[in-house]
């Protein structure tokens, strides 16, 4: 995958995800974003947005999701109940693009309480960046649904 691709991304974030998800969203201004919400600080419930970014990526509509909470686990299992998601909570670079290379992931899941913005901004580069790797890496995700 070059450096250069643009990507469709479907980003969204709970109250805890908000500042990150406004970070991300001006650093990725060259690719097409979509977001989801929510739109400020006020506490809200992370489900709501989780799963609006997980059908836009199931759909196929998006290439990619990007999802911040304060943990990152409430976005991450919600999305993961979809399907067609493979949502990976990423908290080093190199964990970032091995969800992608290892584990085809679709959504990376950014933890904005126990990240900085500048890690942030690197794993997501690191996912966009890396590509699935298949071979013996399609036949394990292959397995995955049940
Ligand atoms: O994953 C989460 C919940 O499982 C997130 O970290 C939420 O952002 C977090 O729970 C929000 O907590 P708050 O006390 O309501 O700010």
């Amino acid at each position: 995958m070059s450096a250069d691709t643009k990507f469709k991304i479907a980003i969204g974030a709970d109250h805890a995800g908000f500042e990150y998800k406004e970070l991300l969203k001006s650093f990725l201004n060259g690719h097409e974003l979509k977001d989801f919400g929510t739109y400020s600080a006020d506490s809200v419930d992370y489900p709501d947005f989780a799963h609006p970014v997980a059908e836009a990526v199931e759909s196929g509509e998006y290439n990619f999701g990007i999802l911040v909470c304060g943990s990152a686990n409430g976005v991450a299992i919600t999305a993961n109940k979809h399907q067609q998601v493979r949502a990976a909570i990423c908290w080093q670079k190199e964990i970032a693009e091995l969800a992608r290379q290892h584990n085809n992931a679709n959504i990376i899941c950014v933890p904005a309480r126990f990240v900085s913005e500048a890690l942030a901004k690197e794993m997501v580069t690191a996912f966009l960046n890396a590509a699935f790797e298949g071979g013996r890496h399609a036949t394990r995700v292959n397995k995955m649904s049940c």
